[in-house]
């Protein structure tokens, strides 16, 4: 099932003499040890020898998608039928950001419903959402592999209500689940008499999901091409396949991307996409940090940080490119090249050779792992914080309210937490000082070079703190000279989460949380979505805690907006005086 006449996107790379021999050695050792045929019939020994064999589908998703073109198309007529005005998606890391990728990329398309998705629980961000859809008029996609994740339980449960009041009576024919065979959300979805249930392939993990149905569903619904992305997909797994190595895309790829983080500690992936593939950024970093993060290995994956000039880095970095032919490369990536960072330049000759860049990454990704020596298919960190948070959210069931806390400091509407050991180098450092620029300046004195520093917001994911969050980081990185994430929660807990515990120590971590000036009930369930975001954030600092992470978590009592500028404000004096 080859594709006559769609050519392969264009690949290149401008690597440092260290990492360009690195890369020639390993193709040959590749070569000699046929991995990549073993990776093709599936040998768990390529990697650890554990059981990455079992998470290989995504290898043949491509194919399997198009022998099964058929169901979407019929989909596609349905929803088109339906009369909807919008598709909300409700769902989490791989389920959620594959789906947001291809809205942000390929829109709204006349005659279509258009494509939501919404992987949050913060009530302002949940409130919005369902005041910005026609819930009358919307279809409703969960999406869950596992069917067992809170999030996309909790979301079916509010807009289920929500739907079934606009509607005025049972809404499943609105309803779709995209879902493993026998998950418990392939109950719910035969419970409610849900209009369409789609089955994922439980040998594919979440965040290599997107050319499976929790990517081509969602796509269906919009009107987008699913044949012709999955044929863009299928031209690249078999440029990935029985090919010589040193023109194996896939191959290439991550091995640089191997190599350079293990020889030369660049291990901060940085993505720099053009405008319009701006947003492929968030799925890349689910990809990279949930598959290699973990056992103090890994790459770490900076997302949507401006570039700046060769001074503002420090050599860790690993810049990744993505545009469209014809969209000139971004005019700061040159002077990259030449104070020898390693660059890699990835064009696409239209949109739809997406499909293509999906599964590279993906291939990359899988070829990287063997270099970094780790299971690039199993995520046990996220694990760790889903159960801390199911602890809390418990607690909260029974007792009516979270287990009580103490803030170690309070400066006005700032109130700092932290475990004992940090809670303790912190006031250390500050030197008895509980003021908020000591402590933030406390935190920040903490970072070396080669370090990087992650702003974990649980608070609503609007333009608005969208545009804090990036003044912040690259007041940051700019004062700090090291790499920056900026990310909501509980959207990065089934994302970067992974690699921030599991990966290389080397993340400082602020975390910042809110009152919730409105919350949200969640039908059938004791708690709101206030008190589920609380748990999350408390679950996430408890594990970065365990796993000897150098965190501090500042609480805004009060007006949200206030508090992020008076952060801000004190951040910027507490870098002047670091
Ligand atoms: O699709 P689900 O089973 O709901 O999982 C949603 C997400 O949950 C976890 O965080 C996994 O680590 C992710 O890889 C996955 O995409």
């Amino acid at each position: 099932m080859s594709v006559p006449g769609n050519k392969l996107l264009s690949l290149s790379f401008a690597l440092p003499e260290q990492v360009a021999a690195g890369v020639t050695a390993a193709l040959q050792s590749w070569a000699r040890d046929k991995r990549v045929q073993r990776i093709w019939a599936r040998d768990p020994k390529v990697w650890t020898g554990g059981r990455e064999g079992e998470w290989l589908g995504w290898l043949s998703a491509p194919r399997d998608g198009l022998e099964h073109i058929k169901q979407y198309e019929d989909f596609a007529r349905d929803v088109k039928a339906g009369g909807y005005t919008d598709v909300l998606l409700l769902g989490m890391g791989g389920s959620s950001l594959g789906p947001e990728v291809l809205k942000e990329v390929f829109g709204h398309v006349p005659g279509w419903p258009e494509l939501h998705v919404l992987d949050s629980t913060d009530p302002e961000q949940v409130a919005e959402m369902a005041a910005k859809v026609d819930l009358a008029k919307t279809l409703f996609i969960v999406s869950s592999k596992s069917g067992s994740t809170l999030e996309p339980n909790i979301l079916f449960a509010y807009f289920w209500a929500a739907a079934e009041k606009a509607l005025g009576k049972a809404p499943g024919a609105h309803f779709v689940a995209v879902t493993d065979p026998n998950s418990s959300m392939e109950k719910t979805a035969k419970e409610h008499g849900f209009g369409h249930i789609f089955f994922g392939n439980p040998q594919i993990g979440g965040r290599y999901s997107v050319l499976s149905p929790f990517g081509m569903v969602p796509a269906a619904a919009a009107g987008y091409n699913v044949r012709g992305l999955l044929e863009n997909a299928l031209l690249m797994a078999e440029a990935c396949t029985n090919v010589p190595p040193e023109v194996n895309p896939g191959l290439e790829l991550g091995l640089a991307l191997g190599v350079a983080a293990t020889r030369l500690d660049c291990d901060k992936v940085t993505y720099v996409g053009s405008k319009k593939l701006a947003a492929v950024g968030a799925w890349l970093e689910q990809l990279i940090a949930e598959s290699t993060g973990k056992i103090g290995k890994g790459l770490v994956p900076i997302d949507a940080e401006a570039l700046s000039g060769p001074e503002a880095y420090g050599r860790d970095r690993f810049f990744v490119d993505l545009r469209l032919a014809g969209e000139a490369p971004n005019p700061k990536l040159k002077p990259l090249e030449a104070a020898g960072f390693p660059v890699v330049d990835i064009q696409l000759a239209d949109l739809l050779q997406l499909g293509q860049a999906f599964f590279l990454f993906e291939f990359a990704t899988a070829v990287a792992g063997v270099e970094l020596g780790i299971d690039p298919f199993d995520q046990p960190d996220v694990e760790f914080s889903k159960v801390e948070t199911r602890k809390l959210t418990t607690a909260y069931g029974e007792t009516g309210k979270l287990p009580p806390e103490e803030p170690f400091a309070v400066d006005g509407d700032l109130a700092f937490y932290a475990d004992p050991r940090n809670a303790e180098a912190l006031k250390k450092a500050a030197g008895g000082r509980t003021d908020a620029v000591s402590l933030l300046k406390a935190q920040l004195e903490r970072v070396k070079p080669g370090d990087y520093v992650g702003l974990l917001a649980y608070i609503a994911r609007t333009s608005g703190h969208i545009a804090w969050a990036q003044e912040v980081r690259h007041m940051l990185r700019d004062g700090l000279h090291v790499a920056t994430a900026a990310e909501f929660g509980p959207r990065f807990l089934h994302s970067t989460g992974q690699a921030y515990k599991g990966g290389p120590n080397t993340g400082v971590f602020l975390q910042v949380t809110s009152d919730k000036a409105k919350d949200l009930e969640i039908p059938g369930h004791p708690y709101t979505f206030g008190v589920v975001q609380a748990a999350q954030a408390r679950g996430d600092f408890d594990v970065l805690a365990a796993r000897d992470r150098r965190a501090l978590r500042v609480h805004i009592r009060g007006p949200l907006e206030e508090g992020l500028k008076k952060l801000e404000r004190d951040l910027k004096t507490a870098l002047k005086g670091s």
